[in-house]
């Protein structure tokens, strides 16, 4: 019954000869799936602020792969008209990875509301400029080449659930869900499926300066899911798109978590959709164990710093 429920169709998405758009692909997780998909006969664009970056990622793409073709495009992705134009620049996306993204951990009442703000306009408005500018074209080339195409979301295991000190990154990663729900409807008749990815901490130069401000409580909850490698997250990012997931999970904490908040998300796997109708209650009992472990830590915390105050 789950193999006829499933939705959208499960669907193999190429990237060997396809044209491959990753933004933040100049560092960390976006870097390493430029490199994997040039590795795989992609041909790549990167999109970041910095120039310099980008030509080093360049650079080092050509250096491994051999690979002349990666075009790189210099623009902040909260600016619509460059984005626009960089689009433009790059001619038709078969594959949108929507990978760009910052994060600042802090406890909400610490935090600037301008620095909520940044995190909110790059993660999430940053993603529907890239969208509403590829849209078109992608169309267009789904109905030309009769091959599917993909647009990749990098949400967080923090888009997943919320924890201490991501009030703000938690808030614009959650949304990126809603997005990407929202337009798998509208983009499916179109042969475009989405994919949202949800990585858990990766080593990354991101990670290391978010490192020098994330309060201890934040280290200890996020440490409950473990940390990967910016090449593995790029390949089970990219074994998901090519499959034509819509969530896409990263490690074995992460495939738990999918299951746990499966909710109404589509699925196109019957064995996952099976997994998932099994799992569900034990995965909510699961997911109350790990709730007590964070509230007992955090009281225990605070009480321990009220008493040497
Ligand atoms: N590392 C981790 O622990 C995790 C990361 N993620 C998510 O994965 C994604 C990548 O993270 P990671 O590789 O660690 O990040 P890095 O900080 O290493 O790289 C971020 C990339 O995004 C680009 N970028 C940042 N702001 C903008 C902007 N305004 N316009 C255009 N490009 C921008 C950066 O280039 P430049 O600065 O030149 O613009 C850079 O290329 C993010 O969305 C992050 O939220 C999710 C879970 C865990
Ligand atoms: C039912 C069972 C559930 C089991 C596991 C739960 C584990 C949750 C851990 C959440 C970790 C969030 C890390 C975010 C990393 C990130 O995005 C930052 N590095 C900034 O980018």
């Amino acid at each position: 019954a789950l193999a006829f429920l499933a939705r959208p169709r499960g669907a193999r998405v190429p990237l060997k000869g396809r044209h491959v758009f990753i933004t933040g692909g100049s560092s960390g997780i976006g870097l390493a799936m430029a490199t994997a998909a040039a590795r795989e006969g992609a041909r790549v664009s990167i999109l970041a602020r910095n120039l310099a970056r980008l030509e080093e990622a360049r650079a080092a793409i050509q250096r491994d792969w051999g690979r002349s073709d990666v075009g790189v495009h210099a623009a902040d992705v909260r600016d619509a008209e460059a984005v626009a134009r960089a689009l433009e620049e790059a001619g038709p996306v078969d594959v949108l990875v929507c990978n760009h993204g910052v994060f600042v951990p802090q406890e909400l009442e610490r935090q600037d509301v301008e620095e909520i703000k940044w995190m909110v306009d790059i993660n999430l408005m940053g993603t529907f400029h890239l969208i509403k500018a590829a849209l078109p074209a992608m169309k267009a080339r789904t109905r030309e080449t009769r091959l599917p195409g993909s647009i990749a979301i990098m949400s967080s295991q923090a888009g997943q659930v919320g924890i201490y000190g991501y009030t703000a990154y938690s808030a614009s990663k959650f949304a990126l869900r809603g997005l990407g729900e929202a337009l798998q409807h509208e983009v499916i008749t179109d042969n475009i499926h989405v994919s949202l990815i949800f990585p858990p901490d990766t080593e990354t130069p991101g990670l290391e300066e978010e490192h020098k401000r994330r309060p201890e409580l934040t280290n200890i909850i996020a440490g409950s899911s473990g940390g990967m490698k910016a090449n593995d997250v790029a390949k089970k990012a990219l074994d998901g798109i090519k499959s034509g997931r819509f969530i896409v999970p990263c490690n074995f904490e992460g495939a738990m978590l999918a299951v746990a908040t499966a909710g109404l998300s589509p699925q196109s796997s019957p064995v996952m959709a099976f997994l998932e109708v099994i799992g569900a209650g034990l995965m909510r009992f699961a997911a109350l164990c790990f709730q007590w472990n964070w509230f007992s830590t955090i009281e225990g915390y605070y009480a321990k710093n009220k008493k040497r105050e």
